[in-house]
């Protein structure tokens, strides 16, 4: 099926990003994804990088006047620091002497907690935290996006959706229970300094944001992806891998910092009696149609979509980076120290959002191609039609 890989470091030369498995025929352009990578610059609490850095975005392969060839697609997304740090990034051996004349290629010995630092100096048998964070950064999400923004087409492009994200916690500051998004959402939110859609809310969340920065702290939060308008049946119940529940909570878990997702009401409907956590089903428009109550399962029920709205979650941790520097050992002395500290997000909830969109994306490109194929997107749009024509209650 849909397959994508990604290569590259935060402070390399590019991030590299290939997306296989799409039909021909998806509409897709370098100013979709450029407008993507945009929204994952924007948001409150963001750090100093995300104003001088620019991504440059190139379509270098799959691509052909606007369309997609049936062929891999592979992205690279340039990073404008890369003048800086091309002696100390090489991929080719440069001079000791050079390097030794490099304050950038200090080595980094006193690993973050809450980082890969450590566990990745250990593992891989660096004495210098740099390989390890250069991977491990969230720089790489960037890539993920573009390809995001080629998936979100394609589900525009053959079943008719858009994926729009909230955020519904910053720190102890939630969003009251029950706003769910439109699915043509994304630009007001895209306006909201936390992309919060309550405005009283939004102003608490600032403000936890500039009192975390002030006391040289750090915030995560929580954010939710929905989407409208999916048909049922995408994913399946028969096996576990294939459970569309089971393929979210994977991508997005596989985002740097997430430390939890939430199908629907999730959590809370783990504390909830068996006659209140369900979407009772009820005929609709003189018996011809079905419809839920409720949508507490989020959109999925026994591992694919059951045709209400899809709803996940996911809980970022506080950022790792903490400017009130955390105790940690120097590996090079063996002592006690603080951890390095560098300008660094006060709060990535907000351009996470973002990510998770072009997580949740990718997930349901999958799962729509697995379920209806297609070698060009009008042969992947007459299988929708045709399944969704034959549709018993549709
Ligand atoms: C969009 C985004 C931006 C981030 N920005 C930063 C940052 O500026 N500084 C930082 O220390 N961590 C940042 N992080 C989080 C780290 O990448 C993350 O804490 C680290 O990889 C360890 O998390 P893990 O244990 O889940 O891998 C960001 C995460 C995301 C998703
Ligand atoms: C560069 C990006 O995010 C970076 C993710 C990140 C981390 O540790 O995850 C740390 C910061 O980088 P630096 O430590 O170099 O300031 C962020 O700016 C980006 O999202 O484009």
């Amino acid at each position: 099926m849909l397959r994508w890989l990604t290569a590259g470091e935060s402070h390399g030369q590019q991030l590299t990003a290939i997306l296989e498995g799409l039909p021909a025929g998806v509409e897709v352009q370098t100013s979709d994804l450029d407008l993507q990578l945009a929204r994952r610059r924007l948001g409150h609490g963001r750090g100093a990088r995300m104003s001088f850095e620019q991504d440059v975005v190139a379509l270098t392969g799959g691509v052909r006047h606007g369309r997609t060839q049936g062929g891999p697609i592979a992205v690279q997304v340039g990073n404008t620091e890369w003048p800086k740090w091309q002696t100390v990034m090489s991929a080719d051996p440069v001079d000791a002497e050079v390097l030794a004349g490099q304050a950038r290629n200090a080595p980094l010995t006193r690993p973050r907690p809450g980082h890969a630092d450590l566990a990745g100096m250990q593992k891989y048998g660096f004495d210098d935290a740099r390989p390890v964070l250069e991977r491990a950064s969230a720089r790489e999400t960037a890539a993920r996006v573009a390809l995001g923004a080629i998936a979100q087409a394609f589900l525009r492009q053959t079943v008719g959706v858009s994926v729009v994200s909230h955020v519904v916690g910053i720190g102890p500051v939630a969003a009251p229970d029950g706003i769910v998004p439109g699915p043509d959402d994304n630009p007001r939110l895209d306006e909201d300094p936390v992309r919060c859609a309550d405005p009283a809310t939004s102003e608490r969340m600032v403000a936890e944001i500039d009192d975390a920065r002030r006391t040289g702290d750090t915030l995560g939060g929580v954010i939710e992806v929905v989407v409208h308008g999916l048909p049922p049946g995408l994913g399946t119940h028969v096996h576990w891998d294939r459970r569309l529940d089971a393929r979210l909570a994977a991508a997005l878990m596989g985002v740097q910092s997430v430390k939890a997702v939430e199908v629907g009401d999730g959590l809370e409907t783990a504390r909830r009696r068996g006659s209140v956590a369900h979407d009772e089903i009820v005929l609709a428009d003189g018996g011809t149609r079905v419809q839920r109550l409720t949508d507490r399962a989020g959109g999925i029920e026994g591992g694919m979509t059951n045709g209400e709205v899809l709803r996940v979650r996911a809980a970022m941790k506080p950022i790792s980076t903490v400017p009130r520097a955390l105790q940690t050992v120097d590996v090079a002395t063996g002592e006690a120290a603080v951890a390095i500290n560098q300008r660094s997000d006060a709060c990535a909830v907000p351009r996470g959002s973002v990510v998770m969109e072009a997580m949740v994306a990718l997930v349901l490109a999958d799962v729509v191609l697995e379920k209806f194929g297609g070698d060009s997107v009008a042969e992947t749009c007459r299988n929708v039609q045709a399944y969704l024509d034959a549709l018993p209650y549709r």
